[in-house]
């Protein structure tokens, strides 16, 4: 589902090269979800960025569900982009004046992958049903989040990135979210990518890498 081919990354700094990533591979399978850890600075950001092509590697290339990224030009990268990457983070980034109905619908309007019926299915499971005309600011966090997972997934996107998604959230509701999170990637068989510090929201994930010194290694719980 998703491939990362010898993917390699250097800033240019002041203090001059800095490489982030020396030759990363990784392969994720449709429905599986990973954790993705690693210090402050480790490059979790900027895998996050090449994978879902916003962000170009020096060599290597991300495949997403067969295709290279690197044979698309920007406008055919901003249409996979929009039809099959779901993209969720730490700030929810909703737009405060559509209401939960039209922020769930946004990117898949968007993408002109529109299913009422889905959208529906997907507001009663993020336990909004009843709430489709409030505006974001009449949502708690938890909710607001929600929404947000809803609106990535009413795409059913292929691939899941998603950077600290519960980072911003109070312990309980972080749990209750990434429970939810996990079933709805399970139910639509999308990959998931999940940036994390937390050991705890790595552990339900079926799978956790470490990012050090531009590598990839397994995650010592
Ligand atoms: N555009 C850029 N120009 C120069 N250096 C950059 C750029 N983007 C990132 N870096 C550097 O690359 C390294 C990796 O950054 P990145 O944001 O990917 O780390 P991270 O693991 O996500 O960190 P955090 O956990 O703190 O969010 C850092 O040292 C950062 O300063």
């Amino acid at each position: 589902m998703l491939a990362l081919q010898r993917l390699r990354k250097t800033f240019s700094t002041p203090q001059g090269k800095l490489q982030v990533l020396g030759g990363v591979d990784l392969h994720l399978a449709r429905g599986e979800s990973l954790a993705l850890m690693g210090e402050s600075g480790s490059g979790k950001s900027t895998l996050l960025h090449l994978a879902a092509g916003l962000d170009t590697p020096d060599s290597g290339q991300v495949v997403i569900d067969g295709q290279s990224l690197s044979e698309l030009n920007e406008t055919q990268c901003a249409l996979l982009r929009r039809q099959q990457l779901g993209l969720v983070f730490q700030q929810f980034h909703l737009v405060p004046s559509l209401n939960v109905a039209d922020n769930l619908s946004l990117q898949a309007r968007l993408a002109n992958k529109e299913d009422p019926g889905w959208s529906r299915h997907l507001i009663e499971r993020l336990g909004l049903a009843g709430r489709e005309a409030h505006y974001p600011e009449q949502l708690s966090g938890g909710q607001q989040q929600r929404l947000a997972i809803g609106r990535a997934l009413a795409v059913r996107p292929s691939l899941l990135l998603a950077d600290e998604p519960t980072g911003n959230l109070d312990e309980q509701t972080a749990g209750r979210v990434l429970e939810l999170l996990l079933e709805l990637v399970k139910e639509t068989r999308c990959a998931m990518l999940m940036v994390t510090h937390s050991g705890r929201v790595a552990a339900p994930l079926d799978r956790s890498l470490r990012l050090h010194r531009g590598q990839l290694q397994d995650a010592v719980a």
